[in-house]
């Protein structure tokens, strides 16, 4: 039973090293910005074995919360194909801003934030594809999975008919049972294909005092929310060295046990969304910093994708390294993590080596 073979454009997916999720169909769907309002109506109407899929936008200010309970719903082991599909003929590539108007955003949000106020703003940029023909969603999802893109391979319809193809490193949030755990991501730098530049990469990444900063105001955001919902939490002193095939991060793997296994997985997710990830701290002050330096709408770009069950498990990982497919053209986003001591040139290279994620599974080198 291949549940990637079989996915079609429309369906849910979501693969990971220990199993994979295709969902088709809807029998309800339940569209809301109130995401509070969501992770109640939902649990209530999941039967006994059943499921409910979707994503969380990054603002629902902007685009809903969007979840379905699928007609059908296949699980079954990882997968990981061999060969690589077709995604179609590229014909132009716009970026959103242009590259240096991104370094400009960058050097103002440094700006604002050595004024103080701010600890944290993560601002984003895209690249706009069109495409001669069609552009096939299914092969950027295959391909995606053949690359071991990232822990998460993901596809979801969109409630604009749109599909939200993409492989995250990064899980919001897990629960089994009374057991929480959440992977926070912030810091980065490029994989290489020399292996000396590559674990040099890794050892600067790691030594960083600038990356270590962005990534210790992630933790303690995470940590702080799961608290009040834990009995107790285990969070490692230093995060650790984590790699996808085109990036490095610094990543800590959070994890509690609930006081009260009523708190489904889609509540937490609810409750963490939007983490210092993609977003900044204060949250507030951050959001509205993205409003103002980002020319676009992020949609569904760093909010979040995943399922949960009627017994309120369930995975959520965050929706980056994605792009949203349209008939004959995609958008894909990228974004960084800006602190004080960031570097405007460092922080352009960045997004350029996040966008490789997905432009690899689509075959094009930019
Ligand atoms: C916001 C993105 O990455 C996040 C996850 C890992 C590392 C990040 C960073 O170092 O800035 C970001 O917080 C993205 O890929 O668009």
């Amino acid at each position: 039973m291949d549940t990637l073979a079989d996915y079609r454009p429309g369906d849910f997916y979501f693969g990971t090293s220990r199993r994979t999720i295709l969902g088709r169909g809807a029998k309800r769907t339940f569209t809301d910005s109130d995401v509070t309002a969501l992770s109640e109506a939902v649990p209530a109407a999941l039967e006994p074995g059943s499921l409910a899929v979707g994503v969380l936008p990054f603002d629902t200010a902007v685009a809903p919360g969007h979840l379905v309970l699928p007609e059908t719903v296949r699980i079954a082991g990882p997968v990981q194909p061999a060969h690589r599909l077709p995604v179609g003929a590229p014909s132009a590539v716009r970026a959103v801003p242009e590259p240096v108007r991104h370094a400009e955003a960058v050097a103002s949000a440094i700006k604002i934030l050595k004024d103080g106020g701010l600890r944290k703003v993560v601002l984003a940029r895209a690249l706009d594809v069109d495409f001669d023909g069609g552009v096939s969603v299914e092969a950027i999802l295959h391909n995606l999975a053949a690359d071991k893109a990232g822990s998460y391979t993901y596809a979801a319809g969109l409630p604009s008919g749109r599909n939200l193809v993409g492989a995250t490193p990064e899980l919001l949030l897990s629960r089994v049972g009374g057991q929480v755990v959440s992977h926070p991501h912030a810091g980065s730098a490029p994989r290489s294909a020399d292996p000396v530049t590559d674990r040099e990469n890794a050892e600067t990444l790691a030594s960083s005092r600038k990356d270590h900063i962005e990534h210790a105001v992630l933790t303690e955001a995470i940590v702080e929310t799961l608290r009040p919902f834990c009995r107790s939490l285990d969070v490692p002193r230093e995060p650790s060295l984590v790699s996808t095939p085109t990036m490095w991060h610094l990543g800590t793997v959070v994890t509690g046990e609930l006081v009260d296994r009523d708190v489904t997985a889609l509540h937490l997710a609810a409750a963490l969304h939007p983490t210092p990830a993609i977003c900044g701290t204060p949250t507030e002050a951050a959001r509205q910093l993205v409003g103002e330096l980002e020319p676009f709408d992020r949609g569904y770009y760093a909010g979040a994708v995943g399922w949960m069950n009627s017994e309120g498990d369930g995975e959520w990982a965050v929706s980056i390294r994605c792009a949203e497919v349209a008939e004959r053209s995609l958008r894909l986003y990228a974004g960084g993590g800006i602190v004080p001591a960031s570097d405007p040139k460092a922080e352009l290279d960045e997004t350029s080596a996040k966008f490789q994620t997905l432009l690899r599974a689509m075959g094009l080198e930019l």
